[in-house]
């Protein structure tokens, strides 16, 4: 057993996700849970209740989500943290308000987060924060007392997150053939954004006026280039790459960023590429998005233009991720006990902020939002 972990001021962990649904009749209310009051096409939320019903009804990220759970009391409880880990969900069962009140029920104060999403954006930070400021308010209703809630800071550049997408790059590599291998191009891929969301994303110093994306796409180029430069360390072989989108959505006069994965593997055709690997380097999980929009639709495109693809592998439960988190944990936690700590980060931009500034990835209606400074 190792010496005992001090996660002081912090009572507990609360891993926040997505959630999805685990059944064909689930699939409905899901998608009217995701996009209340988003202005999403009809059709597109038709089209996206395809996917799920292709895959049983059931998405796959519930099932993640249990696994990191079990990952991050294994390791917690390997290396002396004593810390419980709850689990609630946005979306779908467990949601997040009764996540809290159980916690809250169970006595705990000061409860630190950890979302499923790595990187700087509306969607993957401050919508998470609203999300919290509601329960919170549902909980206070209810005359419960109101535990303080802090965000653990962005994890994209640890190298508990970073490393594993750099073995499954490699892995990816090797299910090419042999012949195509050398020659392959790197496709980083994740989630699309509208692109005014993209440019205001992260605090506001780290914010752009003309689609260049903000923090959240120089966070991931900054990843694509710490992957790419490890991958050609690794191989003796410099292949050329490219951070493009996926999961696009919203009405089609709105931009979003661009290029799409489908367009990027047609105009990489074009130009003779012998094969591509596909790296989702903007999800933490194997969900319905890598499932259905990159193993599903993207690898139909590649099939189509007799294009070799293979796709890497999330990070998901890595045990070296679970890690990670729990380093990140007593970061923070000596960090608000006011002692000086080495803050981990690969790549050129260093760690994140722990505490989201006025104006960090403002919504287009403000809300109010916990665990940051507005
Ligand atoms: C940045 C980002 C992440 C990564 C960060 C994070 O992980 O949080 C993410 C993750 C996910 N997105 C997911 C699912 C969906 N996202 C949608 C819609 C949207 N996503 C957006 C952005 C993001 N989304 C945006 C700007 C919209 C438009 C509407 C809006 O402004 O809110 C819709 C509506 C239908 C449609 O696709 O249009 C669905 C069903 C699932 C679950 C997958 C599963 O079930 O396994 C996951 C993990
Ligand atoms: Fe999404």
């Amino acid at each position: 057993m190792a010496d005992q972990q001090d996660p002081r001021p912090y009572d507990a962990l609360l891993l926040l996700s997505f959630g999805g649904p685990e059944g064909p009749d689930d699939v409905v209310p899901f998608l009217e849970n995701v996009t209340r009051g988003r202005g999403i096409p009809r059709e597109r939320l038709k089209e996206v209740g395809q996917h799920y019903f292709l895959f049983g009804g059931v998405s796959p990220i519930n099932a993640q989500n249990r696994a990191l759970l079990d990952a991050l009391r294994k390791d917690f409880a390997e290396n002396g943290l004593d810390l419980p880990v709850h689990w609630g969900n946005r979306n779908w069962a467990p949601y997040l308000t009764d996540t809290l009140r159980t916690m809250v029920d169970e006595g705990h104060r000061r409860i630190l987060t950890l979302a499923t999403s790595a990187y700087a954006s509306y969607s993957g930070c401050r919508q998470y924060r609203e999300n919290l400021a509601d329960a919170l308010a549902a909980l206070e209703a209810e005359g419960r007392p109101l535990p303080r809630i802090d965000k653990l800071r962005h994890y994209f550049n640890h190298p508990g997150f970073i490393r594993p997408m750099t073995d499954a790059v490699l892995a990816a590599l090797d299910e090419l053939p042999a012949e195509v291998r050398d020659g392959a191009h790197i496709a980083f891929t994740t989630h699309s954004i509208p692109t005014a969301a993209a440019d205001t994303s992260g605090p506001v110093e780290a914010h752009t006026t003309d689609g260049e994306g903000g923090a959240y796409v120089a966070q991931h180029l900054d990843v694509a280039a710490v992957i790419a430069d490890a991958v050609r360390e690794a191989t003796g072989v410099d292949r050329p790459w490219r951070l493009v989108y996926q999961s696009r959505s919203g009405a089609p006069h709105i931009p979003w960023l661009e290029p799409d994965i489908c367009d990027h593997l047609e105009e990489l055709h074009a130009q003779g590429a012998p094969a591509v690997v596909m790296a989702p380097i903007g999800f933490v999980s194997d969900h319905m998005e890598v499932k259905y929009d990159l193993d599903t639709e993207a690898a139909a495109k590649a099939a189509e233009l007799g294009l070799p693809v293979s796709r890497a592998g999330t990070v998901g439960a890595d045990p070296r991720f679970a890690a990670a988190v729990r380093e990140l944990v007593l970061e923070r936690a000596a960090i608000e006990r006011g002692e000086a700590v080495e803050r981990c980060a690969l790549g050129a931009l260093g760690p994140s902020h722990d505490v989201c500034p006025v104006g960090c990835c403002p919504a287009r209606s403000p809300r109010p939002a916990a665990a940051g400074l507005d």
